[in-house]
């Protein structure tokens, strides 16, 4: 027998956090905050107040008076609050594709005797294409990864493919189907014993998983801000790079705003000695404010306390989808998953889409997954004990 969702929902310290989003009360259970977040209420005012005073108010004095320097604020605003970077190693920029393009070249120009990118096969398609398109275009070449999907990269799997060779090493936090977490100090451990770098993808921990990139002595990651960071759709991506690692790190994107002065216009280009040197040409201003709000919401939460959330909310899922008896394809120890769980189902897609007609909205991953999304700031016990029980009565006819 399960707690009532009431009860849950009622001893949660987060829940007031729901009320700070835009809640559409014709859904029953929006379980996609992994993909794209909620709409904090503050980003709403925020925007507006921004379209109205500063871009049709300031207009072009708007660089001078703050926007120019957002990419870092908001940078060094994200990096402490969720990556646990100190300040001047994180800036928000382009998307998180084309932050991995800039890192892989970044990073491979930090090892330039080894000619190896090593990758798992389970990795997100756009982490895998870049990878395979940078290393053509060095004249390197991939080792690919095969493991589990439940397990997927563990420290094993991954020294056994280091060598003398390897120069990075690409992966993601937490994988995009299965949700399985993993072990990040470890593995970039095992990582800088072979003589190599690191960029973690964490699009799909960061904001619900607590990360400490300084400490693990991570060299590069990359990530999101439209998933538990709910920035809103395509809005733009972060990129660190550790501080012992700035002077050599070289993007090829080397637009004006990643140059050493902005506005002297020089005839040559010459690199920002700082984090900068990431950025290539002018920011989403309106999407980096909405980054902020995100940011903010979260921090105020602390990750900590989103954390314990997450845990109770994937945990509830787990529970619920074993009455049903489908199988989950997401790590039973909480220690080893992200923040959504994963059912596997023959009829995967017909069943997202009666869960879809049914006010209920997972998502669908060929070919046979669907995710179900607990984004801890907006997603109440209440909506998971819904979407279970319609999902039970989805799936009976369908066996
Ligand atoms: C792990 C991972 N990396 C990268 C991306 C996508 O990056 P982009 O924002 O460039 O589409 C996603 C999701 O879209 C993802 O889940
Ligand atoms: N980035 C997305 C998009 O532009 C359209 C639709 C979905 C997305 C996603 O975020 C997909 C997501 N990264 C995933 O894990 O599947």
């Amino acid at each position: 027998m399960t707690t009532s969702p009431h009860e849950l929902d009622a001893a949660d310290p987060l829940a007031s956090f729901r009320d700070r989003f835009v809640i559409d009360d014709d859904l029953v259970a929006y379980l996609d905050g992994n993909s794209l977040g909620r709409l904090p209420r503050a980003t709403l005012e925020r925007l507006a107040v921004f379209v109205r005073e500063e871009w049709g108010g300031r207009l072009i004095r708007g660089w001078a008076d703050s926007w120019v320097d957002l990419p870092v604020t908001v940078g060094d605003e994200l990096g402490a609050a969720l990556l646990g970077a100190a300040a001047g190693q994180t800036v928000v920029a382009d998307s998180t594709s084309v932050c991995i393009y800039k890192l892989l070249h970044a990073a491979s120009g930090l090892r330039p005797g080894r000619d190896e990118i090593v990758i798992d096969a389970t990795n997100f398609p756009t982490d895998r294409y870049l990878v395979d398109s940078v290393a053509a275009a060095r004249g390197m070449t991939v080792r690919w990864l095969e493991p589990d999907l439940v397990e997927n990269v563990t420290i094993e799997v991954l020294a056994a493919a280091l060598g003398d060779r390897t120069a990075v090493v690409v992966l993601s936090h937490v994988d995009y189907r299965s949700g399985t977490l993993l072990d990040l100090p470890g593995l970039t451990a095992a990582v800088h014993a072979a003589g190599a770098v690191v960029i973690w993808d964490l699009c799909h921990s960061a904001g619900a998983v607590p990360i400490e990139l300084d400490a693990a002595e991570v060299d590069f990651a990359v990530g999101c801000t439209y998933k538990y960071v709910n920035g809103g759709p395509g809005a733009p991506a972060y990129v660190y790079v550790a501080r012992r690692h700035l002077a050599e790190a070289h993007q090829p994107i080397t637009g004006w705003w990643s140059a050493a002065d902005l506005f002297a216009m020089s005839d040559t280009y010459e690199s920002s000695p700082t984090i900068r040197r990431m950025l290539s040409g002018t920011p989403p201003v309106a999407g980096l404010l909405a980054v902020q709000e995100g940011v903010r919401l979260i921090a105020e939460a602390g990750v900590e306390a989103v954390r314990t959330k997450s845990e109770a909310l994937t945990a509830y899922a787990i529970e619920l989808v074993d009455e049903i008896g489908l199988e989950i394809v997401t790590p039973r120890d909480p220690a080893l998953r992200g923040s959504h769980v994963t059912v596997r189902h023959p009829d995967a897609r017909a069943v997202a889409d009666r869960l879809v007609e049914r006010g209920v909205v997972p998502d669908f991953r060929e070919p046979d997954l669907i995710r179900l999304g607990l984004s801890p700031l907006t997603t109440s016990f209440a909506e998971v004990s819904a979407a279970a029980r319609i999902l039970a009565e989805v799936v009976a006819p369908i066996g």
